[in-house]
């Protein structure tokens, strides 16, 4: 199946928008009315440049307000068609889109559209020119693909067919089944957009937040089914108008795009990447710090020991249970910059799943980081942390590590629970489809959380058991550190023997403001002096049918903090309902700290 994806769906200019499509392997593009205007080449240069680029112009777009209105004003609109035409013929472009009139001149008269639809047809078909009539969900007289079609098979015209656009079909709760009825033949081309399901103003919802098909809300791939049983064999085109788009670098969106069309081909029964290898733990979280002493003190007082150091090079794993951390001091890092850098995942097929991640086009990393390494498969996630697929034999990435003699871990932390990683704001959609896709991870719905000073939307991908849970989050002011940190959840049976453990070792809690354990004796029933030791320990407590969730969190340091975390079996969430009241603490202990 060929794949193309409109320059609007990328930003920059043409030739950066070109070169991007491009270099992720798309084969054609539609170009977009706006950049070919706005561009220094002549139409020759632009056909000239995609054919050296190996893409072919499979749409000009768009042709507006032409149908359905008076002779007069019609003969002007013809006129404007045929310089249109002759731009085409100078472009390579042999279809041309024509949006449903949104003119309150328009009229509602659908024997007056189809007969100059027929006429448009005729003046194109004298340039070799096909016409795409499409129907904006907005547009005046015509919103819903089965009247455009309608008005196509009145006029009856062999260069006149229909474009289906899937964000205006679904957005208007149109039932895609009735696609069937419409040769295939007469679909002229198929545009592909997916979109969140907040009830807003049409036009507004289409030309800001459309994103990537698998991005949104839209069942995308049911409707594409439809349209490939008409037997429809166009490209699936890319058609998305999304401010962060326009805000974004044009290469990695085009990546995101035909990442995003790969799992759509996989979902329809397309040729797709290998099968997905899903990971079934943590091997390990891998932190970067200029100095390793406040993080050993904070793994020490958490109760890790450090069991092994790394045989070439300056890092050290801390284990407790199942949790393990690694503190690598020998990566350049800002002196307030410890981070979240690597995770391990183990994997039951390690390079199966490097495999499925490089056909979804993950930036792929050396095997082998430095001689004498074990070479792992690792791939680097939007963000850029560098996720490694870990085999579970021993002679795997721990044999790279020689114990060091050590007092025993405490008992307390079992495993790790989640990883929370915050991302650029722009890469957030991305990142979702990226753990979906990549890792086969399921993703929950995307919460938003009121921040004090923003808004932090989170939304969380895990395997079936739960045994890997990242919770992306990403802030909406992108220079607050505070929504920046990262964190590691670790997994206790009992949160408050946790939590005086670590503070018997001379840990620091993040401190909780007494409101909060007031309004939580307003919302639930607990044991006599239960919420008291909530109180006096600062745990955070959620509930819901599934059982609870007792959670508190440790002191930042530098970009990372941890929370112990005591989870109901059965309970899914991650607190979502107290990260303001974290947010705003750790506001509160940073501005305390003096900045
Ligand atoms: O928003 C618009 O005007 C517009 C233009 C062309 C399209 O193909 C479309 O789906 C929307
Ligand atoms: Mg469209």
């Amino acid at each position: 199946m060929r794949t193309s994806i409109a320059t609007v769906s990328l930003s920059g200019s043409l030739t950066e928008k070109l070169t991007a499509a491009a270099r992720a392997g798309f084969d054609g593009v539609e170009i977009f009315e706006n950049d070919l205007l706005a561009a220094p080449l002549s139409p020759e240069e632009v056909r000239a440049r995609c054919a050296d680029l190996g893409l072919t112009v499979d749409l000009y777009q768009p042709l507006r307000d032409i149908e359905a209105v008076p002779a007069e004003v019609f003969a002007r609109n013809l006129r404007r068609a045929r310089h249109k035409f002759d731009l085409m013929r100078r472009l390579g472009a042999d279809t041309v889109l024509v949006c449903s009139s949104v003119d309150p001149a328009a009229v509602d008269d659908d024997a007056l559209a189809a007969g100059q639809l027929s006429e448009l047809a005729g003046l194109a078909a004298d340039f070799g020119i096909r016409v795409a009539y499409e129907a904006l969900a907005w547009g005046r007289h015509v919103s819903t693909y089965d009247h455009a079609w309608r008005i196509v098979e009145a006029a009856d015209h062999p260069a006149l067919g229909t474009c289906l656009d899937s964000f205006h079909i679904l957005s208007r709760g149109c039932d895609p089944e009735g696609i069937e009825d419409i040769p295939g033949e007469k679909i002229f081309f198929l545009q592909l957009a997916d979109a969140p399901l907040p009830a807003m103003d049409v036009l507004q919802w289409s030309r800001h937040h459309r994103c990537f098909p698998g991005q949104g809300g839209f069942d995308v791939a049911g409707l594409v089914r439809h349209v490939l049983r008409t037997g429809y064999d166009g490209p699936l085109s890319l058609e998305v108008f999304n401010d962060v788009v326009r805000q974004s670098e044009a290469g990695p969106t085009a990546v995101d795009a035909r990442r995003s069309l790969l799992m759509l081909q996989e979902e329809v029964g397309a040729a797709g990447p290998p099968a997905p290898v899903v990971p079934t733990g943590f091997a390990f979280a891998e932190l970067l710090t200029p100095d390793a002493e406040p993080l050993a003190a904070l793994l020490g007082a958490l109760g890790f020991a450090r069991t092994a150091r790394h045989r070439g090079k300056p890092v050290d794993l801390w284990q407790q249970g199942e949790a393990r951390i690694l503190v690598n001091t020998g990566a350049a890092v800002r002196r307030d910059g410890t981070r979240l850098a690597a995770v391990g995942l183990e994997s039951p097929d390690p390079a199966g799943a490097a495999r499925r991640a490089e056909a979804l086009l993950a930036p792929v990393l050396p095997r082998r980081r430095a001689p004498g390494d074990a070479p792992l498969d690792a791939v680097a996630a939007p963000d850029g942390t560098e996720l490694f697929f870990c085999g579970t034999r021993p002679d795997g990435w721990r044999a790279d590590f020689e114990d060091v003699e050590h007092a025993p871990a405490a008992p307390g932390v079992r495993h790790i629970d989640h990883l929370a990683l915050t991302q650029p704001w722009h890469h957030f959609d991305e990142a979702a489809l990226f753990h979906r896709s990549v890792l086969g991870l399921r993703a929950e719905d995307s919460v938003d959380v009121a921040d004090p000073y923003g808004l932090l939307r989170s939304r969380a991908v895990s395997n079936a058991d739960g045994s890997v849970r990242i919770a992306l989050t990403v802030g909406a002011a992108p220079t607050d550190d505070t929504v920046h940190a990262q964190h590691i959840a670790l997994a206790t049976d009992d949160v408050v023997a946790a939590a005086r453990r670590f503070r018997d070792a001379g840990g620091r809690l993040l401190p909780i403001p007494a409101n909060y354990h007031d309004d939580l004796a307003a919302r639930h029933d607990f044991a006599d002096g239960e919420l008291d030791t909530y109180r006096e320990v600062g745990i955070l407590y959620d509930r819901d049918e599934h059982g609870a969730l007792r959670h508190c969190y440790t002191r930042t340091i530098g970009g990372v903090f941890f929370e112990l975390l005591q989870r109901d079996p059965g309970h899914r969430g991650y607190g979502a309902r107290n990260a303001p009241v974290r947010l705003a603490a750790q506001h509160a202990a940073r501005t305390h700290a003096g900045g």
